[in-house]
């Protein structure tokens, strides 16, 4: 079966020499990818360039099979992003922005948005203005906008990033419910690494800017009491040959 997320070498460099060095991914169909690392060592670089936010110095993303450089349109036609703290209009309803957002794809309409809010369990609160939601109200309902187009793959950058624990396991149980009833792909980022354990089936690790490992969750964690311990001997080990290197 064909990946559905396919980078190669993919390489950004910014002007203060931060960024990204020659990153491989793969994302099969039916993963819950969990793209893990530090604040700082690249995930939302790699995830803009994935959705054609900002462009690569070298490699390439291909999504479906369609390089996302070349391709954009077909590349980006199945999928759903929430990068960074979702936006929406805090003047209107969270009902209105969906309504809004929904009037970029054709074809869908009203029944779509009651299913979305349904989803993220917004229904009884989709007639109140976005301002007076919580945060983790808000990221439901950019996760709701992200679904709109019935998605068959979700890029997800730090969807709990800044909720509370509450916050955190409704996310998490949208995501695994999605996964498992609708078959949609995700490839989450996340600097919490029992967010990865709750809830990834694979995982690539990215330290300053390169990936330095990728594979199951379950083989990962293997040898270590938890993941957590298995990533910081994963580190060290890095480190160890930079400095023989
Ligand atoms: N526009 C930019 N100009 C210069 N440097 C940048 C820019 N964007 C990111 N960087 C740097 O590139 C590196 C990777 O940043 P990136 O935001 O991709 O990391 P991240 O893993 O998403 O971090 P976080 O978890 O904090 O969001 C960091 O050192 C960052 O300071």
């Amino acid at each position: 079966m064909k990946p559905v997320v396919e980078i190669n070498r993919l390489t950004k460099i910014y002007n203060n020499l931060r960024g990204i060095h020659e990153v491989n991914m793969t994302v099969q169909q039916g993963d819950i990818y969990g793209f893990f690392g530090p604040n700082g060592a690249g995930k939302t670089t790699v995830m803009k360039i994935m959705t054609g936010l900002i462009k690569a110095q070298q490699g390439e993303v291909k999504l479906f099979g369609h390089p996302v450089s070349t391709h954009y349109e077909q590349a980006m036609a199945k999928v759903g992003v929430l990068i960074e703290t979702a936006e929406a209009y805090s003047y209107m309803s969270g009902r209105r922005n969906l309504e809004l957002a929904a009037r970029f794809y054709p074809g869908i309409g009203k029944q779509r948005v009651d299913e979305v809010l349904e989803i993220v369990g917004l229904t009884p609160f989709q007639k109140e203005k976005v301002a007076g939601y919580s945060l983790g109200m808000k990221q439901r309902l950019g996760l709701a906008a992200a679904m709109l187009s019935k998605p068959e793959l979700l890029i997800l950058d730090e969807p709990t990033n800044g909720l509370d624990i509450e916050g955190m396991v409704h996310i998490r149980e949208i995501i695994m419910h999605l996964a498992r009833e609708e078959r949609i792909t995700f490839l989450i980022s996340s600097h919490l690494i029992h967010e990865m354990e709750l809830m990834c089936n694979r995982m690539g690790i990215i330290h300053q800017g390169r990936l330095v490992r990728e594979g199951l969750v379950s083989e990962i964690a293997q040898g270590s009491a938890t993941l957590e311990e298995a990533y910081l001997r994963e580190i060290k080990e890095v480190r160890r040959l930079a400095a023989h290197a």
